[in-house]
Formats: structure tokens, sequence, C-alpha cells
């Protein structure tokens, strides 16, 4: 996509240099100007992982989109090896308890929003896409991946109830029984075997090959008059999403409960031990 072509801006910024002073966008748009397609990437270094502010960044990204009429939405990373490593496991470690509720609406907020875009959306899954990162690609309508990285939900792995939304985002994918063997297993996906089940639809050999991918995909809609395409995906995708859109204050409740209780806790010490004792051997 070349520069002169496109418009970008940034979201983020305050919320972010708030906490962090690393880097401060933490999504960035371009659109094309001749396809009118968006491509939002996540910036949110090391590996993308989603905390308060990032899933704000997203969120209030694709409510732009949207309203600058954008044809389509493209998700990807920055990061080249990770396109997003799930929630931040910080967030949830002996969490105070008003973060952790605007932590966990958030999270519901974005989810509803990008699995009920108005808008076309495509994933170019250009890295590992782990967990809630592997929710943010099942919840797009068509998703590319690149060779050599993995895509999954393993939290039953390291001792982690699979919340309802979550499971209804790979069942708008994946049929059941695959879904309740891969969530009961934890199971993580190689580029090839997520091919096999169809929880990605094509493989790429590039970063710019996944996004043009996602483009044509996107292009396909191009008959399809956008309020009748949005109104009908809304009605296909509604039952899915019943659990947020009816009841979001008993799943918060729900999920706070589950994440405060000392069993949750441990297992989540036991876990971010583990994940930074690989980077001091
Ligand atoms: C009864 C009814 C109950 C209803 C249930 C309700 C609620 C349940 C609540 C929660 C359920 C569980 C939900 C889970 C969703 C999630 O998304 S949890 C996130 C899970 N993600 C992971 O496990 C990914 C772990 N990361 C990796 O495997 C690797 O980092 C990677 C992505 C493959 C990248 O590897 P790479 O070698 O490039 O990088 P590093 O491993 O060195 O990582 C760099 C740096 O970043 C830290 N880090 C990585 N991932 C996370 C993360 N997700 N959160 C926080 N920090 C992370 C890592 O520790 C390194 O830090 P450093 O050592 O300090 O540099």
């Amino acid at each position: 996509m070349l520069r002169s072509q496109t418009k970008l801006f940034a979201l983020g910024k305050r919320q972010l240099c708030r906490s962090m002073s690393k880097s401060c966008d933490l999504t960035l748009v371009e659109v094309d100007d001749k396809t009118g397609i968006a491509t939002l990437t996540m910036n949110k270094p090391p590996v993308n992982s989603c905390n308060l502010e990032m899933m704000r960044a997203l969120k209030d990204s694709m409510k732009q989109i949207e309203g600058n009429k954008s044809r389509g939405i493209i998700l990807t990373s920055s990061n080249n090896k990770v396109f997003s490593s799930g929630l931040d496991l910080n967030e949830l470690r002996n969490p105070e308890q008003e973060r952790l509720v605007a932590f966990w609406k958030e999270l519901q907020e974005m989810w509803l929003t990008l699995y009920l875009s108005n808008l076309p959306t495509a994933a170019a899954i250009n890295g590992h896409a782990l967990a809630v990162g592997c929710v943010m690609a099942s919840a797009c309508e068509y998703r590319v991946m690149l060779p050599g990285f993995t895509i999954g939900i393993h939290a039953t792995k390291f001792g982690y109830v699979v919340p309802p939304f979550i499971v209804n985002s790979y069942l708008s994918v994946l049929p059941r029984p695959v879904v309740e063997r891969a969530l009961l297993q934890g199971k993580i996906f190689s580029t090839d075997e997520a091919q096999q089940i169809n929880l990605i639809d094509e493989v790429a050999n590039s970063k710019e090959e996944a996004l043009s991918k996602c483009a044509s995909f996107i292009g396909s809609f191009a008959e399809a008059n956008p309020v009748a395409r949005a109104l009908t995906k809304r009605q296909l995708r509604a039952e899915f999403a019943r659990t947020l859109l009816d009841e979001p204050e008993a799943e918060l409740k729900e999920s706070l409960e589950y994440i405060t209780s000392p069993l949750f806790q441990d297992s989540l010490d036991a876990y971010l031990a583990k994940l930074k004792s690989k980077n001091k051997k």
C-alpha cells in the first residue's frame, strides 16, 4: 500500500502516555484512498497484549473507521512475530477492583464492536494469535495467516475456564465437536492445522500477500448493499452475541468472581512465573 494513497491516523495516544512511556500509538489506522479499506494495526510492544488502554484504542479505532465510511477493516499487527498474545495477564493478577471492572467491560465492548461491525472484517494474521488474539481473529469474517505461527485458545491448559462469549467466537467459525475438543484440550494449532480445520481461510507467504487477500475478500462485497449486508450480518451473529448484548452485567459479575478467586489467582501466578522464567534461562 503506497503511503501517498493512504490516510494515516493513530489512536490511544493519550491513554497510553498516561500509563507507559515506551510508545504512544497503540493502534494505527491507514485508509486506502482507492479501495476505501482501512487497515487497523495493533502496535503495542512487545507482543500486543490487550490491556485496558489497548482494548479501548482498538474499539475507538473501529468506531472511527465505521464513522469514516470505510469499506472494510483489516486487522493486523506491526510485530512480524506476534499478531496478539491475548489479554494482558498483568491486568488479571491481584487486580484493583475498579480497574478490573473497566478492563472486563472494555473486553466485552471491544469484542462486540468487532464481532458485530457493520463493515466486512478480515484478519491478516502475521504472527502468533493466542487466546484473545485468536478470539479477535475469529470475530472477523475472514482470516489469512502466514506460515510458521500458532493460533488457538489454550486457557484450559493453564487452568482457566473459558467464558461463554469466547466459546461463541470459536463456534461462529468452527463446528461444535471441533470447538469442544479444541477448547477442552487447550489446543494451539499450527498454520497448516488451522487451515485443515478451516479456522483460517487462506495461507499467505508475506504480510503484503495476506493484506491483499484480505482486501480481495472485502472487495467481494462490492455488489452487496452495505445496509442490507450489515443488517443481515447482525441477524446472523445476534445469537452468539446475545449474552453480552442482553446481560453484560451478569457476565461481568461471573467473570469478576472467577478472576478474583484464589483458584484463578494461584494458577495465574504459576503461569506468569513460567512465562517470565523462559526469558531468564
Ligand atoms: C465459572 C464461570 C467462569 C467464567 C469465566 C470468566 C472469566 C475467565 C477469565 C479469564 C479466562 C481466561 C481468558 C483468557 C484469555 C487470554 O487472552 S489470557 C492470555 C493468554 N496468552 C498467553 O498465554 C500468551 C503467552 N505468551 C506467549 O506465549 C509468548 O509471549 C508469545 C506470544 C508466543 C511471544 O513469544 P516471544 O518469545 O516473542 O515473546 P516473550 O514470550 O519473550 O514475551 C515478551 C514479554 O511479554 C510478556 N508477555 C507475553 N504474553 C503476555 C501476556 N498475554 N500478558 C502479559 N505479558 C505477556 C512475556 O512475559 C515477556 O515479558 P518479559 O519476560 O518481562 O520480557
